[in-house]
């Protein structure tokens, strides 16, 4: 099969050999072993689909041909570092065995060979090692350059303003609760999806709404309690136990990890009105913010906003660092929106900015502001009695209408790792190929 080199890489320190590359296992000179590798100047035929991928070694690196536009390359080190072998990789704890800090910085393989089973390396050492990394994984892991396609396609959200009230994303409680775990992954995929799902069918009581709750995970017990069950009668230092409105917010600005999700079943209302409940896709008003008023979006990006929860003599919370975290975090691999931090009760004192930057937060909350509480925005719905409502709580913002009367309310605040990992166990058990046990090679390890 014929030999070429990777764009960009000089002539290596290489024998080609039929069936693979040997390379020394020590560095030698460049002129003695330049010669061992005629570098072609045809352009190489593709590699047809029954071809294996082409690779090739340089000092530091070792690269793999997909097409003849398509090569990454993998520093040596990388490939030492990743060995998934059991001596490297703990097979049943996937935890990395390999200490990364002996690796010697200038490692270079003694061979590399492409095998029907992956890229085949052979490291120089007292002890022969070798490694193999499935084709499909390090095209998946290319880093250099990054393979889009090769990569699990993210889950879809779904962005929504006030029309979502004609399809609002619905399992029921019997879903939920079958131990097939089928419906379970259908109400956590709309979570992902939409932000919030309700739930219909709910036995009117807090046993059954707590045991709703733990099917996605253990609960996140706070200040508040684990469970909750509260009504007006302020038995918390927070206006949620008042009949007060609150306007569209997130929860627990006040912590560092605020909670993932938080579930509402109200339980009763009687001797009065109003309460209704709100909702707004934090996601989908930040990208008309995005749209139409750039600079307040990138000063809600940037801007820290310190939060407390002092209405408990036996607590004082602030996060971490207490100058708080912006309203709009990113993922900063991404780029892309990933939390939504909002709740102007609970904001402190702003004293740590600038009078021009606290000029410009003031104009750009007002714009938020405006965009949040828009009718397009708004999703505004009466819970009751048999209808629990689950909100991704780093995503859309709830609120209540005030009211009067004597009403109960209870819920739960779930973790959002908890909530992140139940995603990933049940897209994993239906993901349509046969799970039986997580590999080494899983995406994302
Ligand atoms: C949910 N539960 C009624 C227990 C507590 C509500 C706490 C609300 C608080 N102001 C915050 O935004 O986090
Ligand atoms: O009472 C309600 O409907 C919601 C209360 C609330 O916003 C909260 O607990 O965070």
């Amino acid at each position: 099969m014929r030999k070429f080199l990777a764009p960009g890489l000089r002539p290596s320190m290489v024998a080609a050999s039929s069936r693979g590359i040997t390379t020394p296992s020590s560095r030698v000179s460049q002129a003695a072993s330049a010669i061992a590798v005629k570098a072609t100047t045809q352009s190489p035929s593709p590699p047809t689909n029954t071809d294996l991928p082409t690779i090739s070694a340089s000092p530091d690196k070792v690269a793999v041909g997909w097409d003849t536009r398509t090569w990454s390359r993998f520093h040596n080190i990388w490939l030492r570092d990743h060995c998934r072998c059991p001596q490297c990789f703990h097979q049943i704890t996937k935890q990395r065995l390999v200490n990364t800090s002996e690796i010697p910085p200038g490692i270079s393989p003694s061979k590399v060979e492409a095998t029907e089973n992956g890229l085949l390396v052979s490291w120089p050492s007292s002890q022969p090692h070798e490694s193999l990394y499935p084709w499909s994984w390090l095209r998946q892991n290319s880093y250099d350059p990054q393979i889009p396609d090769a990569k699990v396609p993210p889950r879809e959200k779904i962005l929504w303003g006030s029309k979502i009230m004609n399809s609002v994303p619905t399992v029921t409680f019997e879903e939920a609760m079958a131990e097939d775990d089928r419906g379970l992954h259908k109400w956590v995929s709309n979570i992902h999806r939409f932000g919030f799902c309700f739930v219909s069918g709910v036995p009117p009581n807090p046993e059954a709404t707590e045991k709703l709750s733990q099917r996605i995970g253990f609960i996140r017990e706070t200040q508040y309690g684990k469970f909750w069950d509260f009504t007006s009668d302020l038995a918390k230092g927070d206006t949620a136990y008042t009949m007060l409105a609150l306007g569209a917010h997130t929860d627990n600005t006040y912590f560092t990890d605020p909670c993932g999700l938080q579930l509402f079943h109200l339980l009763s209302h009687t001797e009065g009105s109003g309460g209704s409940t709100l909702l707004v896709d934090g996601f989908y008003v930040a990208s008309i913010l995005k749209e139409l008023h750039p600079d307040a979006y990138n000063v809600l990006s940037s801007t820290p906003v310190p939060a407390h929860a002092a209405g408990e003599l036996s607590a004082l919370y602030r996060p971490s660092p207490p100058g708080g975290y912006p309203v709009l975090s990113h993922d900063p691999v991404t780029g892309d929106l990933s939390q939504v931090r909002w709740n102007n009760d609970d904001r402190s004192v702003m004293n740590h900015l600038s009078p021009q930057q606290l000029e410009d937060w003031y104009a750009a909350i007002r714009v938020w502001h405006k965009l949040l509480t828009s009718a397009d925005s708004e999703y505004w719905v009466q819970l009751g009695p048999g209808t629990a409502v689950i909100v991704d709580n780093h995503r859309v913002l709830h609120g209540r209408s005030a009211f009067t009367g004597k009403r109960r309310m209870c819920g739960a605040y779930i973790g959002v790792d908890e909530y992140r990992s139940k995603l990933a166990v049940l897209d994993e058990r239906f993901s349509g190929k046969a799970f039986t046990e997580r590999s080494v090679w899983s995406p994302g390890l």
